[in-house]
């Protein structure tokens, strides 16, 4: 008996860890906050606020680094106070993560039209010299976050301008009503739900076997070129995409492809970027570009590239009038895309 309840014990508690691990805990602790506005309010009242000016997140510098401020409750509803503000524009905050001890964050910002306020937009300069940061915008100040900073800040970025653009229904015209957590809004006049919505994109690193394909689109940062990048046309595949991706910007056909990683992009207003290597037939590598898409494209060598990645752009012009070739930074999918092939030519190149 005492072998049997000893032996069921074990079991018992084997399955609470099991069901206990942080992670877990975690999952299900933010998936109440979604389904149940009340348990929502409540972590509220615990919960850290990161914040927003006309969804530029508010920052702090700290040695080269930003950083993202968290405010309680308490001093948000002190700060709204002292703004002349409700405190019911509180209800506009979107969650975003928790930490390990289910302390849950939040976003807020302070600069787009609120539905509970009089003065709909605080004012900026006033807002930083009272939280002793600055509102930058996230394009800016992305790389000089660290990663858990500009993950928070990139989810929360998205989700509140999602929340800025649906505050109608399409259909009835009616103002849609946010849940609690902000994950979806409902339209009170027909029950239509509509949930946060990303855009899929293919970002492929083409390879002809020893060298690879990176281009530049105008817009970039002079001397930086990354690997081809497109959004999902409606009905696609992601192979179909990269596909067509590659034909319509260079004149290539992809032969095979592997998926590597994905990531969640806020430009240019919440994407999910999916990277892959692919591969053109070795006798097959004429590049046309497209012009209207890019400005150039060209293969790279092995050395060419590895170089590269060790650069840190933007740069200034050089005496000959050019710029040096750099590649995206460490934050960016594309860095980790174009690191892995470079570790894969590494490796192949070795002696057996
Ligand atoms: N994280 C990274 O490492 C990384 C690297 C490169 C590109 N990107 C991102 O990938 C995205 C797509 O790259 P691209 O600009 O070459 O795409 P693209 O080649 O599909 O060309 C952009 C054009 O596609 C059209 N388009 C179709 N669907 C769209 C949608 N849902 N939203 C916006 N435009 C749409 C527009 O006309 C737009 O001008 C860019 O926004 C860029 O920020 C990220
Ligand atoms: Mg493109």
């Amino acid at each position: 008996m005492f072998l049997y309840c000893g032996i069921a014990c074990r079991r018992k508690f084997f399955w609470c860890y099991r069901l206990l691990s942080t992670y877990v805990t975690k999952t299900r602790y933010l998936f109440e906050l979604k389904e149940d506005d009340d348990a929502c309010k409540k972590a509220q009242q615990t919960g850290a606020f990161y914040l927003f000016h006309g969804l530029a997140p508010l920052l702090q510098t700290s040695a080269h680094q930003y950083l993202a401020p968290r405010h309680s409750l308490l001093e948000l509803e002190r700060l709204l106070g002292k703004f002349g503000q409700d405190a019911q524009r509180i209800e506009d905050s979107v969650l975003i993560g928790c930490s390990e001890q289910q302390e849950a964050w939040f976003a807020l910002d302070l600069g787009l039209d609120s539905s509970f306020s009089i003065r709909a937009s605080l004012h900026k300069p006033e807002m930083e010299t009272e939280l002793k940061g600055s509102f930058i915008e996230l394009r800016k100040a992305l790389f000089q976050l660290n990663a858990r900073d500009a993950s928070m800040l990139s989810t929360a970025q998205a989700l509140l301008r999602w929340h800025d653009a649906h505050q109608f229904c399409s259909r009835s015209g009616q103002p849609t009503k946010k849940n609690v957590a902000g994950s979806k809004r409902v339209c009170p006049s027909n029950n239509i739900i509509y949930y946060p919505q990303m855009a899929p994109v293919v970002i492929t690193l083409v390879s002809d076997g020893t060298r690879c394909l990176l281009a530049r689109q105008s817009s970039f940062p002079k001397g930086m070129y990354s690997a081809l990048a497109g959004f999902c046309d409606i009905g696609e595949s992601v192979e179909e995409t990269i596909h067509r991706e590659v034909a319509e910007e260079v004149g290539l056909e992809v032969e095979s492809l592997q998926y590597c990683a994905s990531q969640h992009w806020p430009f240019p207003s919440g994407s999910l970027m999916i990277a892959c290597h692919a591969t053109v037939k070795p006798g097959q590598t004429e590049i046309q570009v497209n012009l209207r898409e890019l400005e150039t494209a060209a293969w790279f060598s092995h050395d060419e590239v590895a170089t590269a990645l060790k650069r840190k752009g933007p740069y200034t012009q050089q005496q000959n009038g050019t710029f040096p070739f750099w590649l995206p930074p460490k934050l960016a999918i594309s860095h980790q895309l174009i690191k892995e092939w470079v570790e894969k030519q590494t490796c192949s190149s070795l002696p057996a």
